[in-house]
């Protein structure tokens, strides 16, 4: 983990950026660190059956004007395995393989790894927050979660400047159902337990959402915020480091809403949704209904997404309805 998230941060000076179809970017860090976590998942798996929902394929890469990012891809990945110990480097093929090895399409039969190899591709690009999540599904529900964070501290966003995050080794927060949430910096310190924020009072919670609001309405959210009573400005970062910073009490709320006519992916929330969950935390769409993992690739939710406390939640279901209420009648 430690040496592909170094790499894929290096990377980012090199790398040409790509517009995928939907016009969303891709680097070749993403591409890379597809193939690093599927090859190494793979081979560390070897004796059982491999799944792997992820986001990235080779469909670009296998084109005339892509054998130059190809070859890129495959310096970056055999640079990282060989830190690892590897020994044989990966060829183009075999890189190819080990990206388009992510086609599964999940559902809720057995289990499915679920893997976002950049998540918050646009932080990652502005030198901000992003992540590689990867989750385990079992019969349909998430039952592990990894979250690297290389640009999150350790200490608290809530007292930390965002300007200092530079040059700081970032987080890894990782649970298993039924065991909690646990936390360590990525050069590998001691692992501590996280739980998600206690308060009761909405005055005194902040929320995150996401920073790009081509991802989620800010207009929205600022209106269920003022009903909440909310009094701090909202913490605008990319990525599930969001759900990891919800899961040790930087914020008690994270609310989401994609514009109309958007769908979810199981790998941006995947990850996430179990670290915050074991931490105490609940994860539901704006009907109140958890979100279901067992779909295939895409969440089929109602709305939007919201991660708090367990005791606020009701409080926080009912701004978040109201509110979507009048929103539709002012239209
Ligand atoms: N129009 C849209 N609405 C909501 N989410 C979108 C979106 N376009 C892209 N996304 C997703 O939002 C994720 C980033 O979320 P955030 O805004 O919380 O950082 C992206 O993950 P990738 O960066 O892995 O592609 C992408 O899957
Ligand atoms: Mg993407
Ligand atoms: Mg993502
Ligand atoms: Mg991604």
């Amino acid at each position: 983990w430690n040496s592909c998230v170094q790499k894929v941060q290096k990377a980012l000076l090199q790398s040409d950026v790509h517009a995928k179809s939907d016009k969303s970017p891709v680097t070749v860090a993403d591409y890379g660190s597809q193939a690093v976590v599927s090859f190494v998942l793979q081979k560390e798996l070897s004796s059982s059956p491999f799944s792997l929902v992820a986001e990235e394929d080779s469909g670009d890469l296998r084109k005339e004007d892509g054998q130059e990012t190809l070859q890129r891809i495959t310096k970056l990945v055999n640079e990282t395995l060989a830190n690892g110990g590897t020994a044989s480097p990966l060829s183009d093929q075999d890189v190819l393989a080990a990206i388009d090895s992510g086609k599964s399409e999940g559902g809720s039969l057995g289990q499915h790894w679920v893997l976002d190899p950049i998540d918050g591709t646009k932080g990652f690009l502005r030198g901000d927050q992003y992540a590689i999540a990867l989750g385990l599904l079992d019969e349909g529900k998430v039952v592990l979660g990894v979250l690297a964070c290389p640009n999150l501290p350790l200490q608290s966003l809530a007292c930390h400047d965002q300007h200092t995050i530079q040059g700081k080794a970032g987080c890894l927060f990782f649970a298993q159902v039924g065991t909690g949430t646990y936390m360590q910096s990525l050069d590998g310190s001691e692992p501590r337990k996280v739980h998600v924020s206690s308060t009761e009072n909405p005055e005194e919670a902040s929320f995150f959402e996401s920073y790009e609001a081509a991802h989620s309405m800010h207009d929205l959210t600022s209106l269920i915020a003022k009903k909440l009573g909310v009094k701090a400005p909202p913490v605008r970062i990319d990525s599930q480091a969001k759900y990891g910073a919800l899961s040790r009490g930087d914020g008690a709320i994270y609310m989401r809403f994609p514009h109309r006519g958007y769908r979810e992916k199981i790998w941006d929330h995947a990850a996430g949704s179990v670290v915050v969950t074991e931490a105490g935390g609940v994860v539901t769409d704006a009907a109140g209904k958890p979100l279901d993992f067992s779909r295939g690739r895409y969440l089929d939710l109602d709305t939007g997404i919201i991660v708090t406390n367990q005791k606020l939640m009701p409080t926080l279901l009912n701004a978040v309805q109201e509110s979507l209420k009048e929103k539709a009648s002012s239209l």
